[in-house]
């Protein structure tokens, strides 16, 4: 890594090229006066941060010593509360408010639907990412369990063809009813002028409600493409009597596609490897060529090779005949790292590493000129969205905030044209919630229950009251419905109903898409504008939960019937009560952590990648991040520490897990075992997680995740 120096800062070389040639090219910044601007970030803000990072450890000193002191008996929920109080962890809540956050896009305001979560260090999977905004059900279906059962291999199976056929014009029926019959029997389509209509088996007949009738494409007695809306989401009816499956269809119907990604978040936190300024460059690059719309990549899959690029908008003929464009892209909200890493892609006046959320704040801004400097894009109201996560509490808000004043002061923008995601997956951002978006009032675009890492930080945060739950059984208990749903009651006694997105968290378990389509409408009948999906599949499925219920009326009735949830059920500690678990069941639970862990750590230190689908002992593939890790890692250690396992015990399963792991990656030709030796740096990697997991600050497995991918870089 060659440091090159740019005002009081030393930026790696080959970051500092891509900023000068590409990021800042067209822009009008200039490039002296952008890395004086970064450097007074860098150099002004890292104590302020430092001083934060400092917060957070000392009320964690505080609160380990009130529970080593309480060890034994059990715990006062009232005492334990105003101890929270006293030590300014629970902040005094302030009047009421409500956010005057403007200049939303309708996706973020108005439009309620799945956002998708992608890595935004690899091309291939941004760019599908980004062109997920519309997706085919019949693929959907087809290619998954969600009808119950998997495809096989081989080609085209006309009996599993059919029933997708049935089940997507059920779905069709449901949605968009027919005023007589049945999508199933329609023989012909056809676009007059305000109306759609279709012939059936009963003779001819149109939309039983005429309004949700959106458009067509093509000519209009023989449309290539009709438009529905039913809750300001799209729906097409592709038609194509040529093609392979429209060619059995009665109608002519090809496919049905369902707008489905209504956002997207380009990832740069849990989901991505990037510990120095070449992975920093490549996801600043990629950033760029979508907010500039010209990335591309090429693919091969299926032998054959291609290139992938960007979708365009569609255009589409309303029924009054008159021109209209939808969006072919999702919208995207980029997520920049949290407060606490920092990255040797810069280093400050005194020689330090950079805290990687400024370089973020302010490289992401940057880049995202190119799109707010045209008309159209990405954002179509002249904003931009960070989701920041991460975040501890009010304070931490409002840094994230001067962060962006600042920004935008250097880069010539308007106060508040970026705006702030404000991810829900820290106890003391839960239990502070309402002063949370009191600091980003006239920012905030979103709220959403992170609660991947807000289970981490449970165990973390609470590892001296005692011993959690096994993991599963954490999920089940009364504090983490509370956390769910006092983020919504809170989101809506603050008014973000039309300003701001109430989100909902991760499904994990990317190849169980029957469970999701069973589960994940949950989501949505809390009373989420969005909720987080991992493939664009998955977006395709989890839209239709958004077609069947209307979420601004679950909202607004939410709202009406006043707040359900409180910050005392949120406090209540996942700890186990007495539980007499057998070996086998504390071996099993230390198996499954150790090999999900294993299994991720190894593809992060030896491979760069930072989010994988890992098997777990059942050999059900879930989607592991550096938040599961954390969960995995300091769930362990929380039982090492109260010695429900030995280390010896351990150690032990962590080599069997490790050998396992290989196996798993047997097909890889560049994978590099861990077993028999367990000398590499993955597993030393897996072992710090573990065995020192109490002293990670908060849990978090980056410094140790960052720590050895560099040793391996440097050692290469
Ligand atoms: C706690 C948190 O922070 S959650 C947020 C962070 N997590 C994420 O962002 C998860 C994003 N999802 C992923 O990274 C992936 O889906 C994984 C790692 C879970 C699974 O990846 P894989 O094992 O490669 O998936 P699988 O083989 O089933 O599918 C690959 C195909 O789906 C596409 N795909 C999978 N996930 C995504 C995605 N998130 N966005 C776009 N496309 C995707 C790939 O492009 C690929 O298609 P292609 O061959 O046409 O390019
Ligand atoms: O970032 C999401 C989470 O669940 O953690
Ligand atoms: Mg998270």
């Amino acid at each position: 890594m060659t440091h090159v120096t740019r005002a009081d800062i030393s930026v790696d070389a080959e970051l500092a090229t891509f900023v000068e040639s590409r990021a800042l090219a067209g822009t009008g910044v200039a490039a002296d006066h952008f890395w004086s601007e970064l450097s007074s970030l860098i150099n002004g803000f890292s104590a302020k941060n430092r001083a934060l990072l400092q917060k957070r450890q000392d009320l964690k000193g505080q609160i380990d010593a009130y529970h080593i002191e309480q060890r034994g008996t059990e715990l006062d929920a009232s005492a334990y509360k105003s101890f929270l109080q006293e030590i300014g962890y629970l902040v005094p809540q302030g009047p009421d408010f409500t956010v005057d956050t403007a200049g939303v896009d309708p996706e973020i305001g108005t439009i309620c639907g799945p956002q998708l979560v992608v890595p935004i260090m690899n091309a291939r999977y941004a760019l599908n990412a980004a062109n997920a905004r519309w997706g085919s059900l019949y693929d959907a279906l087809y290619g998954t369990d969600a009808m119950g059962s998997k495809p096989t291999a081989g080609g085209y199976d006309t009996v599993r063809g059919a029933e997708v056929i049935a089940w997507a014009k059920s779905f069709l029926d449901r949605t968009f009813p027919l005023a007589i019959g049945s999508w199933g029997d329609i023989t012909d389509i056809a676009c007059t002028k305000n109306m759609l209509r279709v012939t059936g088996a009963q003779g001819e007949t149109g939309l039983a409600d005429p309004l949700q009738y959106a458009g067509f494409q093509g000519g209009d007695t023989a449309p290539s493409a009709v438009f529905l809306l039913n809750n300001n989401l799209h729906v097409q009816i592709k038609i194509d009597a040529d093609s392979p499956i429209g060619t059995q269809d009665p109608a002519g119907i090809s496919d049905v596609v369902l707008e489905s990604a209504l956002t997207t978040i380009m990832d740069c936190e849990d989901s991505v490897a990037a510990v120095d300024g070449a992975d920093k460059t490549l996801a600043y690059s990629n950033w760029l060529g979508l907010m500039q719309g010209t990335l591309t990549e090429t693919v091969s899959k299926g032998g054959q090779t291609f290139t992938r690029a960007l979708n365009p908008d569609l255009q589409i003929t309303t029924p009054e005949g008159g021109a209209k464009t939808l969006k072919g892209r999702a919208m995207m909200l980029v997520r920049n790292v949290g407060h606490l890493m920092t990255n040797p892609a810069i280093l400050d006046k005194e020689g330090n590493e950079a805290f990687e959320g400024l370089m973020d704040a302010m490289i992401t801004t940057l880049i995202a000129l190119h799109d707010l400097q045209r008309e159209g894009g990405n954002s179509v109201t002249g904003s931009m969205y960070v989701v920041k996560p991460k975040m501890h509490g009010p304070e931490e808000v409002a840094f994230a905030c001067e962060i962006f004043d600042h920004v935008e002061q250097a880069l010539g923008l308007a106060q508040n044209t970026v705006k702030i995601g404000i991810m829900d997956e820290e106890r003391r951002t839960s239990v502070n919630l309402r002063e949370c978006i009191r600091a980003a009032k006239s920012r905030v675009a979103f709220i959403n229950t992170g609660f991947l890492d807000r289970t981490g930080d449970e165990i973390h945060t609470s590892m001296e009251a005692g011993v959690f739950l096994p993991k599963a059984d954490i999920k089940a208990q009364p504090w983490i419905a509370a956390y769910e749903d006092y983020n919504v009651d809170v989101g809506l006694a603050c008014g973000l109903q039309g300003r701001a997105q109430i989100g909902k968290g991760m499904w994990a378990i990317p190849d169980n898409m029957a469970d999701m389509l069973e589960q994940k409408i949950g989501h949505v009948e809390a009373g989420a504008n969005c909720a987080w999906v991992p493939s664009p599949t998955a977006a395709t499925l989890h839209v239709m939960h958004y077609h069947a219920v209307n979420v601004p009326a679950v909202q607004e009735k939410l709202r009406q019937n006043g707040p359900r949830a409180s910050v005392d059920t949120i406090l209540q500690i996942p700890l186990a009560q007495g539980q007499n678990w057998s070996a086998d069941e504390i071996t099993r639970e230390v198996e499954n952590n150790a090999q999900g862990i294993l299994g991720y750590v190894v593809r992060w230190v030896d491979a760069g990648v930072g989010c994988s689908k890992v098997p777990d002992i059942n050999n059900i593939g879930l989607m592991e991040d550096r938040a599961t890790c954390r969960i995995s890692s300091q769930h362990i250690a929380n039982w090492l520490h109260h010695g429900v396992v030995s280390k010896e015990q351990v150690m032990d399963i962590l080599r069997q897990m490790a050998a396992v792991v290989d196996r798993q990656n047997q097909g890889d030709p560049s994978y590099v075992n861990m077993a028999p030796d367990f000398t590499g740096l993955a597993f030393q990697a897996a072992c710090d997680l573990v065995f020192k997991g109490t002293q990670q600050p908060s849990g978090y497995t980056e410094p140790v995740l960052h720590a050895r991918r560099l040793e391996l870089k440097l050692s290469a």
